[in-house]
C-alpha cells in the first residue's frame, strides 16, 4: 500500500468516530487502578499487565464496565506489557509477543460482548454504536518501574537508539494485534516522543496513534521538557491522529490544551487522573488530594470549549467518572 493511502487510512480511523459522536468522544477511565479496586495485587513490575496472565477475566470485566459507562474508546492493559519485563518473568519472547495480542484480543471481546448485549436488546436495529480498541504503550521508565516514568530522567547513557530498540517490536506488534489505533500514554520526555514517532515512520505501522503527554507542573512534561516541542514532533509525525495529555491533575488541563493548540490542529484528548497523589515510598494514593466525580465533571465543559475533542479519566477515575463525563457531554 503506498504512503498516502495509509496515512489517508490512518486519519480516517478517528475522524469517522468523532463524526460518528457528534464532534467529542469519550475515552475509557483508569485500567490500572480499576483493576485493583476490584482486588488485584499490582504490586509487580508488570503492574496491571500481571493481569493479562492471572486474571484476564477481570481486565475483559472492566473494559465491558467502561463500554457500559458510555466510554467511546477502550484502552488496552499493555500500558506496562513488555516483551522485555515477560522475558525477566521468565517467559520466552514469544510468549510475551503473545500476551500483548491478547491485551487487545480482550478488549476487542469485551467490544464484542458489550455489541451482542445491544443487539439483544435492540431486536432488529441494527445500529451498534462505534467503539475503537486503542493499543496502550507505555514509556520505557514505565518497564523500569524505578519512579523514571514520572520523571522522565533515564540517564546518559539512553539514547535515541535506545529507546527506539526498545519500543519497536512491541509497536509492531500491536499495529498487527487487531487494535484501531496505538496509544502512546503517559510520555514523559522528548527522546522517548522522538523515538516514537521515527518508529512510525521507520517501520511499516499501518494503523494511527496518538501521543498523549505527562505533565506535572501544567506547563511542560515531567522531565521539565518542552510540551510545545513535543506536541510539535506529534504534529509532524502523519501518522499521528490526536495529540494530548493524561495521568495529569484536573486543574492543569485547561491551560496544557491552550498550549496544545498553539502547535497542532490534531484533535486534542486529555484523561486526566483523580487528581491525587501517589505517595512513591508508601505505593499508595492519598485519597484527600483528589476530586470528586463531580467536581471533575464541573471541568468537562470547559475543557471541551478549549478545545478538547476526547475526553476521559487515567489513574483513580472510575467508570462513574465516565458515566459523568457522558452525562457532562449530555450524551
Ligand atoms: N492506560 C493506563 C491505565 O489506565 C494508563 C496508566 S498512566 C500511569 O492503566
Ligand atoms: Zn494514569
Amino acid at each position: 500500500m503506498g504512503n498516502e493511502v495509509v496515512f489517508d487510512q490512518c486519519a480516517s480511523v478517528l475522524s469517522n468516530l468523532l463524526r460518528e459522536c457528534g464532534g467529542v468522544g469519550v475515552i475509557d477511565g483508569g485500567l490500572a487502578t480499576e483493576l485493583e479496586r476490584h482486588g488485584a495485587d499490582l504490586n509487580d513490575p508488570l503492574w496491571s499487565a500481571k493481569c493479562l496472565i492471572c486474571s484476564p477475566q477481570l481486565v475483559r470485566q472492566v473494559h465491558l464496565d467502561y463500554l457500559e459507562a458510555g466510554a467511546d474508546i477502550i484502552i488496552s492493559a499493555s500500558y506496562q506489557a513488555t516483551i522485555q519485563g515477560f522475558v525477566s518473568k521468565g517467559l520466552t519472547a514469544e510468549d510475551g509477543e503473545a500476551l500483548l495480542r491478547r491485551s487487545v484480543e480482550i478488549a476487542c471481546e469485551a467490544r464484542e460482548i458489550y455489541w451482542e448485549r445491544y443487539d439483544l436488546l435492540n431486536p432488529g436495529v441494527p445500529n451498534r454504536r462505534p467503539i475503537l480498541v486503542a493499543a496502550s504503550v507505555g514509556s520505557y521508565g514505565a518497564y523500569l518501574a524505578d519512579g523514571s516514568e514520572y520523571s522522565g530522567d533515564y540517564g546518559e547513557s539512553v539514547t535515541l537508539e535506545t529507546l527506539k530498540n526498545f519500543h519497536r517490536r512491541r509497536v509492531q506488534v500491536l499495529a498487527g494485534s487487531g487494535a484501531d489505533i496505538i496509544a502512546f500514554e503517559t510520555t514523559p520526555n522528548k527522546l522517548e516522543t522522538q523515538a516514537y514517532a521515527e518508529i512510525l515512520e521507520e517501520e511499516n505501522i499501518n494503523i494511527p496513534a496518538w501521543f498523549s503527554f505527562n505533565s506535572k507542573d501544567g506547563i511542560d512534561l515531567v522531565s521539565g521538557d518542552s510540551l510545545l516541542d513535543c506536541a510539535t514532533i506529534a504534529d509532524s509525525c502523519k501518522k499521528v491522529v490526536a495529540v494530548g495529555i493524561n495521568c495529569t491533575p484536573p486543574r492543569f488541563i485547561h491551560g496544557l490544551i491552550s498550549s496544545i493548540k498553539k502547535v497542532t490542529r490534531k484533535p486534542i484528548l486529555i484523561y486526566p487522573n483523580s487528581g491525587e497523589t501517589y505517595d512513591g515510598d508508601r505505593k499508595e494514593w492519598v485519597e484527600s488530594t483528589g476530586v470528586s466525580d463531580d467536581d471533575f465533571v464541573s471541568y468537562v465543559s470547559k475543557w471541551r470549549e478549549a478545545g478538547a475533542s476526547l475526553i476521559g479519566g487515567c489513574c483513580r477515575t472510575t467508570p462513574s467518572t465516565i458515566k459523568a463525563i457522558c452525562k457532562a457531554l449530555s450524551k
